[in-house]
Parts: C-alpha cells; structure tokens; sequence
C-alpha cells in the first residue's frame, strides 16, 4: 500500500509468511461465505459486502508478502481437524469460515502493525465488518427460514414434549414456538435449551413466548410478545437486528402497531374459541381476511385451528397456521404435520393455478 515498510527486529521471513499466509485464509472464508449470499440468501448487498472485503484484503496482499510464501516448508499443511470433515449443514460451514475469516483478520491486525502502521488500523476495521457481516447473515438466514415456514407448531406442556416436537420436525416442521404458562424459570431454561438444541438439528427455528429475557438465555432465534408484554422496541434493543420478534394481533389497530413498531411477523387470531386460550373472544375469519388484504408482513392464522376447518382458514386467505393441540394432541404427531404441511402446499399451488391468492406478502 505504498508505505514503509517496518520489519522491526523481527525474522522478516517468518512475519511476512504470517501475513502472506493469513491473507489468503480470511480471503478463502470470505469467499466461502460469498457463495451463499450469491446462491442461497440471493443477496446483492451481502454479496458485494463480502466482495469488497476480498478486495480490501487484496490491495494489502502485495509482491513482496507473497514472496515470503514457502509451502513445502510449512508444517500447517499437513494439518486438518477432524471437524473439518464433520460438516453436515450450511449453517456449520458458515460458521467456520465467518470464524476461520475473524480469526485470520485479527493475526492480521496484531502481526499486521509490525509491517506497516496503518495495517493494523486498516485489518481492525475489516474485523468490524466482519462481525457485522455475521450478524447480518444470521438475520438474513432467520428471515428466510420464517418467510418459507407455512406451519408453526406452538407448545404446551406434556411429558413427551421433546419426543413430540422431534416427530414434528421429521414430518417437516420449520418453526417452534416454547410456550409454557406455569413452569418455574429454571424448568422452563431446561426444556427450552432441550427443544432448541433439536430445532437446530433439524435447522428449524426456534422462538420463545413471551420471555425476551429467556431468549437471549437460551441464544433463541427470537422472541413471540403477546399484547400485554413488552413493546417491541425495548424487545429489538435487548435482541439486537438479527433475532426474529412476533407479535399477537387481534384486530386491525392491533395488526398496523404490530408492523409500525417493527414486528417480523404476527399471529392472527384467535379464528376460533379455543380452550387453549379458554376465554378469549375469537377474532373470526373477518380478521383473517383483513389480514389477507392488508400485511405486508409473514402472519400466522392461530386459535382453534385443526384438519377439519383448515380448508376455511385457507379460503378466508391465511397462507401460514400456528397450531398447538392439532399437534401436541395428535396422535400421530409426525403424520399430522405431514397433513397440514400438504394441504398448505396443496391449496397454495390451487390458489395459485385459479388465481385466487389474496395475501399481500407473497411474491
Ligand atoms: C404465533 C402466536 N400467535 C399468538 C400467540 C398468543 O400470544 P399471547 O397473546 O401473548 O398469549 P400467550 O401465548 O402468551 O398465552 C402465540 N403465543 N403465538
Ligand atoms: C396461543 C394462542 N393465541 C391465540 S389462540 C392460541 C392457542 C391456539 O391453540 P390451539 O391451536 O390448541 O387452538
Ligand atoms: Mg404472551
């Protein structure tokens, strides 16, 4: 980068092998982490973010480092954890790379001053960026799962939750909510890090009801606020950008707050009585359909909703179901999602081939 050079009283070789070396390892991790927000999240803007790290990277790796390379005689090459050869979802490789890139950045920063002044400063800034680049990913990551998540399964205590919720997710579930009313905190740290732990096995998400504080505790995908809970502002800045916050609706004025204040996505209901939720007045179809017309956000039609009166859900224009009892009560919990996940995928490809699709956030 034109300055120079500041060797100080160290081996010039072995320090520019250091830099030479951990150039290319944050560019190769970049370039992993690249693909993905090309190919699978189809994001420009995180795409050219990782390009322009690349590039920043190198405009540092110049003639004189990279002669300092000699690969026979560096012993790393030989070297492989065995985790590398472990990977068995995109979210690993994600991960090790984003950690592979960071770590690399930050031998840059430190070794990095001991070649140039202004290296050290420059590597620091990147490391920033990178993080961010991280967080971004994760929400990004988030938001797709929840946008192409038709079925919602909400919990309620049982003694074979876990069992359950793992049938659930083998019939294809993406999307868990932890809801439970009366279980002491620690109780409900235990069951949620259990079910969690699955959900991401599965790479389903994994949200908690009512509790931003359980969230953060149990590193949940996000949060599920009920009208009486905190607002979502003091939720997102507890949470941060990347994790997801929904929020119960029940009417419209409910339903604009909602998508004004920020909610990712919302619930829609209760459609019908449920003694779930014994006591609360079901919102009926009528609010489905204004939903129908007038979110622009994902929303999930919930209350009372089961195989039998799903047709009418779909045909007042919910796209998206939460149910509890329909599946925790099942008898079959795996073959019940399967159901719903069919018929939400059956009536979605009809409504598209008659035309018919109401919901303002599709496309
Ligand atoms: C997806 C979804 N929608 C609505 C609710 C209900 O939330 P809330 O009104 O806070 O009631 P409780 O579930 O806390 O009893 C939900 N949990 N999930
Ligand atoms: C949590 C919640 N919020 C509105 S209705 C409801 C319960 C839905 O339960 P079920 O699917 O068993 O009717
Ligand atoms: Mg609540």
């Amino acid at each position: 980068m034109g300055e120079p050079t500041n060797w100080g009283t160290f081996a010039p070789p072995a320090l520019g092998r250091i830099l030479d070396a951990n150039l290319d390892r944050a560019r190769e991790g970049l370039r992993i982490v690249e693909e993905w927000c090309r190919f699978g999240l189809e994001s420009s803007a995180l795409t050219n973010e990782c390009k322009e790290l690349r590039q920043a990277l190198a405009s540092w790796h110049t003639a004189e480092l990279r002669e300092a390379r000699d690969t026979p005689g560096d012993p790393g090459t030989e070297l492989t954890h065995p985790q590398e050869r472990e990977r068995t979802n995109i979210e690993q490789v994600l991960i090790a790379n984003l950690c592979r890139t960071q770590e690399a950045l930050r031998v840059l920063e430190e070794y990095g001053k001991l070649y140039q002044p202004k290296m050290g400063d420059a590597l620091k800034q990147m490391r920033y960026r990178a993080y961010a680049l991280e967080s971004q990913l994760l929400a990004k990551g988030r938001q797709q799962k929840l946008q192409q998540a038709p079925l919602y399964l909400v919990t309620s205590p049982n003694d074979d939750l876990l069992g359950i919720v793992e049938k659930a997710l083998q019939g294809g579930l993406t999307l868990v909510q932890y809801r439970d009313k009366d279980a002491d905190d620690i109780t409900r740290i235990e069951r949620a890090s259990a079910i969690r732990q699955l959900c991401h096995r599965y790479r389903a998400l994994f949200i908690i009801n009512d509790r931003v504080d359980l969230a953060l505790a149990v590193d949940a995908d996000g949060v599920h606020l009920g009208q009486q809970d905190v607002p979502i502002s003091f939720a997102r800045k507890l949470l941060g950008a990347s994790r997801i916050i929904g929020r119960s609706t029940t009417n419209p004025q409910e339903m604009k707050q909602a998508i004004d204040e920020g909610a990712d996505y919302i619930g829609v209901g209760p459609v019908y009585e449920t003694p779930t939720k014994a006591g609360k007045a079901p919102a009926g179809l009528e609010y489905i359909r204004h939903a129908a017309a007038n979110s622009p956000i994902p929303w999930f039609a919930i209350g009372g909703i089961d195989m039998n009166n799903i047709h009418s859900v779909f045909s007042a224009g919910a796209r998206r179901v939460a149910v509890v009892r329909a599946i925790v009560q099942a008898e079959q919990p795996m073959l019940a999602t399967q159901y719903f996940l069919s018929q939400l995928a059956w009536l979605d490809t009809m409504g598209q081939i008659e035309g018919t699709q109401s919901e303002s956030d599709r496309g």
